[in-house]
């Protein structure tokens, strides 16, 4: 381990989980350029020192730590924020719900450690399955009796970054890095629904059927064209790296620095604004969803209710609730059934 300043109580803390991997290390690269956090503590099973070690020469504000195989209590300890990138990727033919197997155990263990060391921490959770391995998150907190819905998120933030980006590729009036597009349901294949509707200036509008189908199909399957492309060697780590940095800085100025009026689409329990999302709930049986979220000092100030969705993206809504529905059943049984705590 790396020098480690002993105050229990690391206000601006952030502890990323899996840090040494291929997302862990970019994006710590580039939380290490925030202002907000005072100390990056990067934990993972192997390299943690050596990567913490490299990035604790650069000139920003955060001290930076490693902890390896045994230092997840200290990793965690106090901790005011914590990413999870832990766990396998994607191989070609693989779906996300492959990765449930390995994935759910590992994500329940660092859960527990975020019950006995930080129970107070934002935990925004990226490992895949993200329908899954939310719940699972929710349920161990829950199990501790320290279970927040305002602070445990699923960062699907890559869907809408693609969403910007794929969109802006079939129109020159869509400025990729300032269109935001809600993107709604869960994250992976036919839970992903884009509201394209949304886009100011008619753009969906304007495509033909065979055009949003398309661009639709490549949003909800962005994941797998990078799979296939690294052709074994993993899955999205870079533009992930880029998505989980903007969510985790959103998360921070809301809450450490107090700002006001963030919106991202995330996937959250339903729970963290039941006024809002009650009839939405009592209609479709969900209790976990990917929405636009307003951000405060809490975490998730209120969940905004469903934009206005076209013929097409109702037909998608619809289609992604039963899986939905099976990949959060999923996850809660995994801890509900099976517990070891
Ligand atoms: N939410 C999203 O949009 C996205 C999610 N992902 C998911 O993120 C996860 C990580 O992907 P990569 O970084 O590419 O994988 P990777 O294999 O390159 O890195 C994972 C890291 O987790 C570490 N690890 C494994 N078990 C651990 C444990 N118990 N405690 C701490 N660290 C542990 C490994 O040592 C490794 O360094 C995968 O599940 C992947 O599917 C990937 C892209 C997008
Ligand atoms: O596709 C994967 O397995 C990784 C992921 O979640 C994404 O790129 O959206």
């Amino acid at each position: 381990m790396v020098a480690y300043d002993d105050d229990d109580d690391d206000d601006d803390g952030v502890v990323i989980c899996g840090a040494a991997g291929g997302i862990g290390q970019p994006l710590s690269l580039l939380l290490k350029q925030s202002d907000l956090i005072t100390h990056l503590a990067l934990y993972d099973v192997v390299n943690a020192p050596g990567v913490a070690a490299d990035l604790s020469h650069i000139n920003t504000r955060s001290t930076v730590t490693g902890h390896g195989k045994d230092g997840m209590e200290e990793a965690l300890q106090g901790a005011h924020t914590v990413v999870i990138p832990a766990g396998v990727p994607r191989k070609p033919g693989m779906t996300r719900d492959d990765l449930f197997k390995i994935n759910a155990g590992i994500v329940r263990d660092l859960a527990e450690g975020v019950a006995r060391h930080c129970p107070g921490a934002f935990v925004l959770v990226i490992s895949n399955p993200v329908n899954s391995t939310v719940p699972i998150v929710c349920e161990v907190l829950k199990q501790h009796g320290v279970f927040n819905p305002k602070k445990v998120f699923g960062i699907s933030t890559l869907d809408v970054v693609r969403s910007s980006r794929f969109a802006s590729e079939l129109s020159s009036a869509i400025d990729p890095k300032t269109t935001r597009v809600t993107v709604i349901g869960g994250h992976s294949g036919v839970t992903i629904v884009p509201v394209l509707s949304q886009i100011p200036g008619g753009f969906a509008q304007s495509l033909s059927k065979e055009q949003l189908d398309a661009l639709t199909h490549r949003i909800q399957y962005g994941g797998d064209e990078v799979v296939k492309a690294k052709d074994g060697a993993g899955s999205a780590t870079l533009s992930m790296a880029h998505a989980g940095a903007r969510f985790t800085n959103a998360v921070l100025e809301a809450t450490v620095a107090g700002k006001t009026g963030l919106v991202e689409s995330t996937y959250v329990n339903l729970a963290a604004d039941s006024e809002s999302t009650a009839a939405f709930r009592a209609k479709t049986g969900l209790e976990y969803f990917a929405q636009d979220v307003e951000f405060g000092r809490e975490g998730v100030s209120k969940i905004r209710s469903l934009p206005a969705l076209s013929e097409h993206e109702q037909t998608l809504l619809d289609a992604a609730i039963p899986e939905l529905k099976v990949n959060i059943t999923k996850g809660t049984a995994f801890i509900t059934d099976n517990s070891k705590i």
